[in-house]
């Protein structure tokens, strides 16, 4: 491809260049090769601009970057906001992509949500893929990509490999930072979903409007302007959201209890998941339905039928989408059953890092707990600091024992994040290292007891300094109780 057809009508010139032949697109001065386009952006540790030369070297045909910036030897692309039109010059590179993509963004439940999403077009007969933090996720395959929200190259070079396997729906997690970053931009979004909003994140989003604005950029640029927005209706943030969908002119389809698309009239759990009574509106048939989720907890419910929205307003027929759910595979890491004792208490782990989070998980598990509710968890390193009480707070009232650990302390002392997880929670117990506390709280855990592992869910390693050491809450559960 030539660079004049990658700039052509975005507002932006390519100089003496146009007819530069165009090679790949990098965001790292290291990955650039001969006719490469470079984006050079400002960031929070380093600033990009700083390697233009060296990405001019190493041969790149043309740089985007902010007018101000210095750019010799190469065409200087210049936009006020270069990220947003590197994103929309890349996906003309990389292009074409899966016919459907959709994106979720919200606090919680994103991986859960895309993950469900996939497996109900999967059983509709397409073929189906997810990218989140769980990678990038196929019937036949999954890659994992480091981050929720990959970089826009490898997230939009990963969205093109998608279509070369013949995938044709593609779900993809927006996170605040990738949304912020313009890190899942420039290919056409059909629809955009909306979990929930609560408190995470705030060291790089300053404040919860920050924050929510940073999420609302999904509705407000990126999904398509004739696309549709699935909002989970019950959270304090849901009428926000529904607004700036309705400002965008996005057609909303809301669920929930308080959802008008699809009414959960009631929910039921039962031993091995829930039975939900669901309502659709008259666009979507009237129905009334009764389906047996095989996935405990309210908050696997909400996940699950934010993505049945999704199908739905994507072409999927109401009926067939909503009898899928019964069919639906437990998401691995959310509340996944690792083993149980031999004392015979049931060890569940589950991804749950924020004080919501973790009202959701032991919520979820409280109706099955006949016994005492043991719940074990840590707070991140280098994240948010101010949940960390927070976190500790809602473990301590919700739950009959609570044990302060470890997760992913990356460069922080661990003594001190317990510290502050502490705080909130007086009479917690505290156990340095992940693996003695697994066992302490498997070793407390009586025949009607149920344990909860949380934090770390599908995560196969523990960040210590800058080192990743192995590590498994499954796999150590099942070796503490064995
Ligand atoms: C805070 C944050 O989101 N940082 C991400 C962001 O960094 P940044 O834009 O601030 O970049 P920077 O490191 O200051 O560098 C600036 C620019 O110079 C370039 N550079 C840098 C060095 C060099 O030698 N050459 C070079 O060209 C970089 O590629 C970059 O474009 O862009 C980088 C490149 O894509 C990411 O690696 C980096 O993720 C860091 C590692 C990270 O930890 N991110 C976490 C917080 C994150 O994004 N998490 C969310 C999950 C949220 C959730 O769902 O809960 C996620 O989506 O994964
Ligand atoms: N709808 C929800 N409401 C409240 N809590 C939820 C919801 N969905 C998931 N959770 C909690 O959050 C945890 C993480 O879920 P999931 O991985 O689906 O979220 P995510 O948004 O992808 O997280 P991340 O920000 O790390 O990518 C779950 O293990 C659960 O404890
Ligand atoms: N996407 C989240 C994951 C947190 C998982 C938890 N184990 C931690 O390390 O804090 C983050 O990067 O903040
Ligand atoms: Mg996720």
């Amino acid at each position: 491809m030539r660079l004049g057809s990658l700039v052509e009508g975005l507002g932006a010139d390519a100089g003496g260049n146009a007819d530069a032949p165009v090679t790949g697109f990098a965001i790292d001065n290291r990955k650039v090769a001969p006719g490469t386009v470079f984006g050079a952006f400002q960031g929070l540790r380093v600033n990009g601009e700083d390697f233009i030369a060296d990405a001019v070297k190493a041969g790149a045909v043309a740089v985007v970057a902010r007018p101000e910036a210095k750019v010799e030897g190469a065409a200087h692309i210049a936009d006020p906001n270069p990220r947003r039109l590197f994103a929309q010059m890349a996906a003309r590179f990389f292009a074409p992509f899966p016919d459907v993509t959709v994106a979720v963004t919200g606090t919680n439940g994103k991986t859960s949500t895309v993950e469900l999403a996939r497996q109900i077009w999967r059983m509709l007969g397409h073929k189906s893929a997810s990218i989140g933090t769980l990678g990038v996720t196929t019937s036949v395959d999954q890659v994992s990509t480091g981050l929720t929200t990959p970089d826009i190259v490898t997230f939009l070079a990963n969205m093109s490999g998608l279509k070369r396997e013949g995938i044709t729906h593609a779900a993809f997690e927006a996170s605040s930072h990738g949304l912020d970053q313009y890190r899942t931009e420039g290919l056409p979004v059909m629809a955009g979903a909306f979990t929930n909003l609560s408190r995470d994140h705030l060291d790089y989003h300053g404040d919860m409007d920050s924050y929510f604005d940073a999420k609302m950029r999904l509705f407000d640029e990126v999904v398509n302007a004739d696309g549709h927005a699935v909002i989970w209706a019950d959270d304090e943030w849901s009428g926000k959201a529904i607004q700036r969908a309705r400002k965008r002119g996005l057609r909303v389809l809301s669920v929930g209890v308080q959802g008008q698309g699809l009414r959960l009239a009631n929910r039921t759990p039962t031993q091995l998941g829930q039975t939900l009574e669901i309502e659709a509106a008259q666009e979507l048939g009237g129905q009334a339905y009764k389906i047996n989720l095989p996935l405990i907890g309210a908050y696997q419910a909400a996940n699950a039928l934010t993505a049945a929205g999704l199908v739905i307003a994507t072409g999927g027929e109401t009926a067939k989408v909503l009898e899928l759910l019964a069919r639906v595979q437990p998401v691995r890491g959310r509340l996944e059953r690792a083993v149980i004792t031999r004392a015979g208490a049931p060890v569940y782990v589950d991804y749950a890092h924020t004080p919501d989070g973790l009202r959701a998980a032991i919520e979820a598990l409280r109706p099955h707990t006949r016994g005492r509710l043991i719940t074990l968890f840590g707070a991140g390193g280098d994240r948010d600091a101010g949940k960390r009480p927070q976190m500790g707070k809602v473990a301590a009232d919700l739950s009959d024992h609570v044990i302060v650990t470890d997760d992913n302390p990356r460069s922080e002392e661990p003594s001190a994040i317990r510290a502050a997880v502490m705080a909130g929670a007086p009479g917690a117990e505290e156990i340095g290292g992940r693996r003695p506390a697994i066992a302490a709280a498997i070793a407390q855990a009586g025949a009607d007891d149920i344990v909860l592992l949380a934090g770390k869910g599908h995560e196969q390693g523990q960040i210590i300094g800058d080192r990743v050491l192995p590590f498994d809450d499954v796999t150590v559960a099942r070796e503490c109780a064995g």
